[in-house]
């Protein structure tokens, strides 16, 4: 099993708002490698993710990843975020500015908070900056860039901690259209040589026909249809 995702969870309203909250409701699981949640906005798909992610604890259920269990509430299992080995990429990269490319990518290699140094190599550093096209720019910063280039950099550094699936939030969606659609097919060329799970959210219907193997669609906090 891929993903099964099982779990309940009441937020409380914000403050001056009246009402009992957001309430997230999940009970799913596919085999799939890919599976897209879709839903317009505040449906509840990025608290999904965190979920899974282990950055909200669910009230109660169950949420296991390539086979693995991650969170039970029957078995009070919860493992923490960094232990979860997940690949998470935001929708903005999340690149330090500060940092060339070479440290971005080596920065999932690291322990604690210090800065990997500028010039760094080894043997996995070098292999993920040669797998994703990136040893002609690993001396530059994020901002010198194209694109293309930020987002391998961040997927790079996502899949150099050799995660157990790759969990994407909208990854195209600040970008132009053809920049767009030049990265769905660079997506789809990675998945096909790196064989891991992927989880990704979107309200963009191109990347669900894309890459929406199985499908969930989230509707205030629900599921509304769902392809498994
Ligand atoms: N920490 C929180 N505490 C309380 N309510 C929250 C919290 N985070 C999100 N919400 C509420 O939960 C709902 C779902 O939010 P979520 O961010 O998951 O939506 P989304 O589907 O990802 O939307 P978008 O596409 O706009 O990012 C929203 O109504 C939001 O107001």
């Amino acid at each position: 099993m891929s993903f099964e995702i099982r779990l309940r969870k009441q937020l409380p309203p914000a403050p001056g708002v009246a009402g009992s909250g957001f309430a997230l409701e999940l009970d799913l699981s596919t085999s799939a490698r890919c599976l897209v949640i879709h839903g317009p906005s505040g449906a509840g798909k990025s608290l999904t993710l965190q979920a899974v992610a282990g950055l909200l604890k669910p009230d109660e259920g169950r949420i296991c990843v390539a086979g693995e269990p991650l969170f039970d509430s029957a078995t009070r299992l919860d493992r923490p975020s960094r232990e979860r080995r997940l690949g998470y990429l935001f929708q903005d990269y999340a690149l330090f500015p500060q940092l060339n490319v070479r440290q971005n990518v080596a920065f999932g290699l690291q322990r604690g908070w210090r800065n990997p140094p500028r010039s760094m190599m080894n043997e996995k550093l070098a292999h993920w900056l040669a797998l994703m096209e990136l040893d002609g720019v690993a001396s530059q910063l994020p901002h010198q860039l194209s694109g293309g280039q930020r987002q391998r950099t961040a997927l790079a550094r996502a899949l150099i901690t050799e995660p157990r699936a790759l969990l994407l939030d909208e990854p195209f969606a600040a970008l132009d259209p053809e920049l767009r659609e030049r990265l769905r097919e660079e997506l789809e060329r990675l998945l096909a040589r790196v064989q891991i799970p992927l989880l990704m959210i979107t309200h963009d219907p191109e990347d669900l026909a894309r890459f929406g193997e199985a499908r969930v669609q989230l509707r205030g906090g629900r599921v509304v249809a769902a392809q498994l």
